[in-house]
């Protein structure tokens, strides 16, 4: 059977990636075809490395092209990604493709936990990942990154000190933590927690990254509007837990997003503590916090339910310790790194659907 280049891309262009319900060639996600009487080669760019469906598509792909090369041709695919932007020439951080701001209504439900995890996940997914702690009210991010005494290193650049973050996990990280010592009880006012969020964005060298997550303090705060106001954010991420008194602080997260003047798109909610297992017996779910909480404010305000965290022993031991829970094996590590796959996808999504977010103006 003889084939062309043009026959292998009229057969991609059966191929329908299932987010963005266009066909492949379409979406510009076929590179370089190449082929011969023996073999047909070509590249397959995802949105993202952590890509969920990445395996589908392989194989829809495969599929397609055998129909019209036959079984006795080899078909090479190179699966590669580049994560989608729609900050193309920010004014600040031009090489940062999506920044992402964690948030929460109430203080304690594992923000900073499921931040660090998704953090570390995506990275060893093949994305370029950074992650800024702007959590005045208790920055544990260095602890669970295990970097609670580290210093980041300051170089000049044009008579400007410039901030290098600290590398830890495949992440670089910045933490207004590393702006006190350990165990000193600074009380973080407003305006000088304000500035230095504003510094990390502006005077620290984040190089390129393809996530740039933000570990907001819990509520509704001076640094929320800061963030808003400093950069455009791609899109918010609720983390809540399932019982009431959660639920309710996690409304006022979501609608202060929601608000005309801020209007960040919300990526989905996050469930953490979902219910209670014994590591042993994960089949053995315990919902003692109540069930369904996660999923009724998601369809409240029509955002997707990223996922379910469970309470588990090692997931603390994993925070406490300063090796994230995502880098052992077992059911929680698999938790997370889906929990990664699905917010990945879902900034994907948002970006092939809506424009630009734009930086906050606001009178105060
Ligand atoms: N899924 C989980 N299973 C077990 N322990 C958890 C889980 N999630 C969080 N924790 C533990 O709960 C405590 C609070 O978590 P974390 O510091 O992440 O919350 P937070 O929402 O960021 O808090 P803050 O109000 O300080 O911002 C920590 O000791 C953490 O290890």
């Amino acid at each position: 059977m003889s084939f062309t280049q043009a026959d292998i891309l009229k057969a991609l262009s059966t191929v329908e990636d299932p987010d963005f319900k266009k066909d492949l060639v379409t979406l510009g996600m076929i590179k370089d075809v190449t082929v011969s009487p023996e073999s047909v080669s070509f590249t397959v760019v995802l949105t993202t490395p952590a890509c969920p469906l990445k395996e589908k598509i392989r194989q829809d792909c495969e599929d397609a092209v055998d129909k019209v090369v036959g079984a006795n041709v080899a078909i090479n695919i190179k699966m590669t990604s580049s994560v989608t932007t729609l900050r193309d020439n920010a004014p600040l951080l031009p090489g940062v493709k999506n920044i992402i701001a964690i948030a929460s209504g109430k203080g304690g439900v594992g923000k900073s936990t499921v931040t660090t995890n998704l953090a570390v996940a995506l990275a060893q997914s093949g994305a370029k990942v950074g992650l800024i702690d702007a959590d005045i009210s208790g920055p544990s991010i260095p602890v669970m990154f295990n970097c609670e005494f580290e210093q980041p290193s300051v170089k000049q650049v044009n008579g400007k000190n410039i901030i290098i973050p600290i590398e830890q996990y495949g992440v670089k990280l910045i933490s207004i933590g590393f702006l006190t010592p350990p165990d000193s009880a600074v009380v973080w006012r407003g305006p000088m927690a304000s500035a230095a969020l504003k510094q990390f964005f502006s005077d620290a060298d984040w190089g390129e990254l393809d996530y740039l997550l933000i570990d907001l303090p819990p509520g509704t705060s001076d640094i929320h509007l800061t963030l808003v106001q400093t950069v455009p954010v791609t899109g918010a991420v609720i983390v809540t837990t399932p019982q009431k008194v959660a639920l309710a602080d996690a409304n006022k997260g979501m609608s202060m997003f929601r608000q005309q003047q801020i209007n960040v798109p919300i990526l989905g909610v996050i469930e953490n503590m979902a219910y209670f297992t014994p590591e042993e017996l994960p089949d053995n779910k315990y919902y003692i916090f109540g069930k369904g909480g996660g999923q009724n404010l998601a369809e409240k305000y029509n955002v997707p339910l990223l996922g379910q965290v469970p309470l588990v022993q090692s997931v603390r031991e994993s925070g406490d310790s300063g090796l994230p829970a995502v880098l052992k094996e077992g059911v929680t590590a698999d938790v997370f790194k889906d929990l990664a796959k699905t917010l990945a996808r879902q900034i994907a999504i948002r970006n092939a659907n809506f424009t630009q977010t734009q930086r906050v103006e606001l009178k105060v």
